[in-house]
């Protein structure tokens, strides 16, 4: 019998070295220093293909410094090889990043937005839409800072119709099972408020609805069915173990007061925790035996509130507890040693029930100090921490067989970090001092993650410097010091983050919220937290000596002997604190059932002093200066942070107000030109109008005149168009002004008056026997360069004059070409005059010299001619003016003698004159209305014949210079 306890005890050993081999993943602590030493030659061997190489690779390594001995070039030239960044921080057998899980929260009802602004689009990525930014406005644009869509990528996302089954297997069921064989782990959710994390980690009223933590628990008991342990050992610290006494297993006297008591009791019947329960079994080693324990802790960062005294408030007292470092005596393997709550009260727990009571208790202090803190939702960190004692059934008594492997789950409080941004001041200092163990936890993450980079690159490289490769230890001084201490949180978990288990973020997202800031803040923590790599290791075997069961003593150290949970516990209770004055309720959720209220008035104590040797062994140096600078520093982050949101807003702000104003003005600029296209189309259409008028009375176009001047002639049609002519507004008053004010330019008034509303008034100026007021600008310009204005001709003289022109014009072969050139342009100057007269025209007019009409007309005429032009050309100021004159005369007289005629509202006079300067024998009789008294004159018939146009002008001219160069001197014939 007695060699049977030592083969198991061996086997049993063995078993558990095994089982930690086979089981873990990852091999212990010391097994990974190993590894570490020898990775840089092991990066080196990497990039020899075979074992033969390894050889060759060698020798130039051991005898680097011997330029002698050459290497063989292909060793050589790999030797200085070095693996990339992504290479090197791939996972691989030793250590794994942190698993990060997407939990998306379904619509509940309550939510305004209809449509989520997050959705996954694979198993492991989901994009981030801005609801505000429907038209991907540019970022300048954007009130918010942050980026329009994204997309995230996770370990596995959970859409929102996941249920908490599914989701308790695939996120926390391994972390249970490493629980049962001996590893840590931890797990803890973040997100904003109202995403979910509650739900998550608790889970809710209905059935099925049970949450990870219940589920854990039901798992772990399910698991060690039969196999509870005698509970010799309790845990303590974070790996050690001690003896425990009676006392571990009493179940905790929840309260004594008689109120509370009810109210308690109305929590117990509320508590019906096998309701729900998760039947799942882990199978477990059954060589072994297992102990339960667990504590509630919570970090709650706020400021203590103003006292608030009650006398008959029943006292509820709760006390900051300080983190002691883990001796390294527990873990020797460890470099690291993490912090341990010292004074957490943890209880040995035997069933689910048991435990999700206990859980429930530690819950209802949280939500008894969330309600203290005025707030709905908890405020705090709520943190379960479940050690597992696993011992040998074969060497019960022997505390070097143990190992303590713990499980935390943490249920961070809403990282509402800025969803208060449009407030400032206090509410934004609250927030942030909040959520100050988040940003710290987040500055952690950080610093890991570039000291990992660091030391994986100096691992990776080779050769850098004369001493090889960069020494380990040179480069972990180069590290940045990763800021574990500056939050109760991190202080709590900084053993996870340097390598004692796996950790798994679960994130919470409610794509309804509407803080998109907020929650694209909390896919950044994400995405970075995924970047950090932990070391899963085994629990440590304890190899402290068996101690001798002494309650209340323990190594030499006083021990206090657990007791009851009392409130009024002189050692809990403090002398000095803060009172506050809560009110809680329980019961009331379902119909009929009472509501038990009790009013607590709550003490709390500040985090007790350290003595001098509780910091036996903490490697962080204490320095006050230190100290005070990180919160100088964490004060300025607040402080900018601060001004960055109320830049931010200002700045949206203003953008949105320039934007407004400049849509404003684009609108009326647009009303503004949209009316000045519609009047200046309206001018256009009237100004063609007129044109074609002129050219129907003119005779160009169609022969309106013909109808006028015939036997259907209709006076009032005439009149009709002399309104529309009249309607062509170019302002009243301009007309009227135009008279008088000589400076208007001739193309103002050309567009300000038109020939028919002139002729008109011509027309009734004379009938009263009044002399015209003023004539026309235009034709007064025309004047203008006339030196010799003669008196008007008559219609008879006119025509003389015209013919005698024209057979000086026969005569004077040298003048002849210019003269019709002259005269074309005169009669095409005559169709475009009332629109675009002006002074420059006016200028080619009198200084253009025309081109020769043909090459074939040149060639024609005699050089004898070419002499006389040639003498001509040199006197032409005596000559061509006057025949300006004349014609500038002729349209004044034919406007007087259209006058007379009072029927022919003919806008172009000067045409007319051309017209019988060119064909002589076109009786103008026909162009007059038939009652009008016309004087008797020389006798055209100007409407009868065909009007000649420029070309025929040049053609007549042509045969008549042709003729004269042939000697003959009557042209008058040619027109016929
Ligand atoms: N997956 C889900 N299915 C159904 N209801 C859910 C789910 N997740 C959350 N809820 C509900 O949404 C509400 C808010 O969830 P919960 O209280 O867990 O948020 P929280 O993130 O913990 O908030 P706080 O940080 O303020 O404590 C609760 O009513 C909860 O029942």
């Amino acid at each position: 019998m007695a060699s049977k306890p030592t083969a198991t005890r061996a086997s049993s050993r063995t078993k558990v070295a095994a089982a930690a081999a086979a089981k873990a993943p990852a091999p212990t602590r010391t097994t990974r220093t190993r590894a570490a030493s020898k990775a840089p030659s092991t990066a080196s061997d990497a990039t020899d293909p075979g074992p033969a190489k390894k050889t060759t690779a060698r020798k130039p390594l051991e005898k680097r410094d011997n330029v002698d001995v050459p290497a063989p070039s292909k060793s050589k030239s790999k030797a200085p090889s070095s693996k990339s960044l992504k290479q090197v921080l791939q996972p691989d057998a030793e250590r794994e990043p942190i698993t990060a899980y997407l939990r998306i929260r379904p619509q509940l009802g309550e939510e305004s937005s209809s449509s989520p602004y997050l959705v996954p689009i694979s198993d492991t990525a989901v994009k981030m839409t801005d609801p505000h930014d429907t038209q991907n406005t540019r970022p300048q644009f954007r009130a918010s800072v942050a980026s329009p869509s994204s997309i995230y990528t996770f370990s596995h996302v959970f859409p929102p119709n996941t249920t908490q089954q599914d989701f308790f297997t695939k996120t926390t069921l391994p972390l249970v099972k490493d629980l049962l064989y001996g590893q840590s782990g931890l797990l803890f959710t973040y997100g904003v408020t109202n995403s979910g994390k509650t739900y998550t980690v608790q889970g809710g009223e209905e059935k099925a609805t049970a949450g990870i933590l219940p589920r854990t628990l039901d798992i772990i008991f399910n698991s060690i069915e039969g196999l509870h342990g005698e509970g010799k050992y309790r845990p303590v610290r974070l790996y050690g173990v001690e003896p425990a006494d009676a006392a571990d297993s009493n179940i905790p006297q929840l309260a004594p007061e008689p109120d509370l008591a009810e109210v308690f009791k109305s929590l117990d019947e509320d508590t019906n925790t096998d309701f729900d329960a998760d039947p799942t079994t882990v199978p477990v080693d059954r060589n072994h035996e297992y102990t339960v324990w667990l504590s509630y802790a919570e970090v709650y960062n706020e400021k203590p509130a103003p006292r608030a005294g009650n006398s008959k408030a029943l006292l509820l007292s709760r006390k900051a507890l300080t983190l002691r470092p883990s001796p390294p005596s527990d873990n020797p393997d460890a470099e690291v040693n993490g912090k341990y709550i010292a004074g957490l009260r943890q209880f040995r727990i035997h069933s689910a029930s048991q435990a999700k009571a206990l859980v429930k208790l530690g819950q209802l202090h949280r939500r008894v100090f969330g309600t203290l803190a005025n707030r709905e939702s908890s405020r705090s960190h709520g943190m379960v921490i479940i050690k597992v004692v696993r011992g040998h059934r074969g060497d019960r008594n022997d505390p070097s067989a143990l190992q303590v492997s713990r499980l935390t789950l943490v249920d961070l409080a809403g990282s509402e970090r800025t969803k208060h941004t449009q407030t400032t001041g206090e509410r934004l200092k609250e927030a942030g001092s909040i959520n100050k163990s988040l940003m710290v936890l987040g500055q952690c993450m950080e610093v890991l993650r570039s000291n990992q980079r660091k030391l994986a690159m100096s691992l990776a490289h080779e050769g850098s410097g004369s001493a090889g490769r960069m020494d380990t230890r040179d480069v972990k001084r180069t590290l940045a010091v990763v800021p574990f201490r500056h939050s109760k949180l991190t202080e709590c978990l900084i053993d996870y983050f340097v390598g004692d288990g796996r950790v798994v973020m679960i994130v919470n997202i409610n794509p309804y919220d509407t803080g998109y800031d907020e929650n694209s803040h909390v896919m950044k923590f994400a995405s970075l937290a995924k970047e950090i790599f932990v070391t899963p290791v085994a629990a440590p075997l304890q190899k402290a000596p068996p101690v001798p069961f002494m309650p209340g003593k323990l190594k030499g150290h006083k021990f206090k002997e657990p007791g009851p949970l009392t409130l009024k516990d002189p050692e809990i209770v403090p002398k000095t604190g803060y009172r506050r004055k809560v009110t809680i309720s329980m019961g009331g959720n379902e119909k009929g059932k009472q509501v038990n209220q009790a009013i607590l008035e709550v003490l709390e104590e500040d985090e007790p002093h350290d003595e001098g040797d509780d910091d036996d062994g903490d490697d962080e140096p204490a320095n006050p200066l230190i100290d005070a600078l990180f919160d100088e520093i964490e004060n300025l982050r607040l402080q900018l942070f601060e001004a960055e949101m109320r830049s931010a807003i200002i700045e949206a702000e203003t953008r949105e107000e320039v934007m407004h104003e400049m849509e404003e003005r684009m609108r009326l600029m647009e009303q503004k030109y949209s009316r000045r296209l519609m009047s200046e189309m309206e001018r256009n259409e009237m100004k063609t109008d007129a044109k074609i008028d002129m050219l129907h009375q003119a005779g160009l176009f169609g022969s309106p005149m013909k109808v006028r001047t015939g036997v259907g002639y209709d006076s009032s049609e005439d009149e009709e168009e002399d309104v529309e002519m009249s309607l062509i507004d170019y302002g009243p008053e301009e007309d009227e002004d135009s008279d008088d004010d000589m400076n208007i330019t001739a193309g103002a008034r050309s567009r300000s008056a038109s020939p028919l509303t002139r002729k008109e008034r011509l027309l009734s100026e004379k009938q009263s026997g009044k002399q015209p007021a003023s004539t026309p600008k235009r034709i007064v310009e025309k004047r203008e360069f006339v030196p010799d204005p003669a008196p008007l001709p008559s219609d008879t003289e006119d025509a003389e004059l015209t013919e005698m022109e024209e057979e000086e014009e026969n005569d004077e072969e040298d003048e002849d070409d210019d003269e019709d050139e002259d005269e074309n342009e005169m009669v095409e100057d005559q169709d475009d005059d009332d629109d675009d007269y002006d002074e420059e025209e006016e200028e080619e007019e009198d200084d253009w010299v025309p081109p020769p009409p043909a090459s074939a007309k040149k060639a024609a005429i005699s050089k004898a001619s070419s002499s006389a032009r040639s003498v001509s050309a040199s006197t032409p100021s005596t000559t061509k003016p006057k025949k300006v004159s004349k014609l500038a005369n002729g349209i004044d007289s034919l406007s007087l003698k259209s006058a007379r005629t009072q029927k022919s509202p003919t806008p172009a006079p000067k045409k007319k004159i051309r017209k019988s300067a060119l064909s002589d024998s076109e009786d103008e009789e026909d162009v007059e209305p038939e009652d009008t008294p016309v004087a008797p004159k020389k006798k055209r018939q100007l409407a009868k014949k065909p009007i000649m146009t420029v070309d025929g002008v040049e053609a007549v001219t042509w045969e008549a210079e042709k003729l004269n160069a042939m000697g003959k001197k009557t042209i008058r014939r040619l027109g016929n």
